[in-house]
């Protein structure tokens, strides 16, 4: 019986982005419904009633929620092809530090760079720099995080990429001048069908951000 498989995303989320690259890796068809996060669906009540955040993977009508869980899990039910973490115990457990890291930092700090000013906006550009130069040490001479082929460390932190067009341009930064190796990185990831084809584009991005700044009344 064939498998049925929802994402409730929404278009900029780059949570949602890592779930659409791990079902392209593994050839899952899947049904995507755009959430509108400022009015947001009943399903999505329902399945996330916790968090009420997408994305939100429902297999078979079960709903998984955390990208990093959700990407886990896909990985681990359709092994049948590209797989995602290390099969070694201590790369795993090196690959989720990593993953923890990139959530623990980038999001926040990108935030206090397209949508803030003054003092924080540039501690936010320096903390930016020095994790972006953090992951570009742990990438080192690799063709990928994951080695040879992109693994669950490339799907956490790739999507991201397409929002540095909006931190460069409202932070007055370049993240090419500082850490050209990831910019490198980021380019071989989105050679890649899987990749190219879930992410969203640099500057419909920076558009949306540009939307949210005049909403909230930033100057
Ligand atoms: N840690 C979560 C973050 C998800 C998240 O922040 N989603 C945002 C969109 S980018 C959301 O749904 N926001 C709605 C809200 O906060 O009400 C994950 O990795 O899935």
């Amino acid at each position: 019986m064939a498998e049925n498989v929802v994402l409730l995303g929404f278009w900029p989320s780059s949570f949602a982005m890592r779930v659409k690259i791990a079902l392209a890796e593994k050839g899952i068809k899947y049904e995507s419904k755009e959430e509108n996060l400022f009015d947001k669906s009943p399903l999505l009540l329902e399945m996330n009633p916790v968090d009420k955040k997408i994305p939100v993977l429902i297999h078979d009508g079960k709903p998984i929620c955390e990208s990093l869980i959700i990407i886990q899990y896909i990985d681990e039910v359709w092994h049948h092809k590209s797989p995602l973490m290390p099969s070694d115990s201590y790369l795993r457990s090196q690959a989720r530090f990593w993953a923890d890291y990139v959530d623990k930092n980038i999001y926040g700090i990108g935030k206090r760079i397209w949508s803030g000013k003054g003092e924080d906006q540039e501690a936010a550009k320096k903390e930016m720099i020095g994790f972006l130069k953090n992951m570009e040490a742990e990438l080192g001479d690799k063709h990928f995080f994951g080695g040879e082929s992109i693994g669950f460390v490339d799907v956490a932190l790739v999507p991201f990429t397409t929002w540095f067009y909006t931190y460069e341009t409202f932070g007055n930064l370049s993240v090419e001048a500082e850490c050209p190796k990831l910019i490198a990185w980021a380019k071989r990831c989105s050679q890649k069908e899987s990749v190219s084809a879930s992410l969203a584009d640099p500057h419909d991005i920076y558009d949306f951000a540009l939307g949210l700044r005049m909403k909230y009344g930033i100057q």
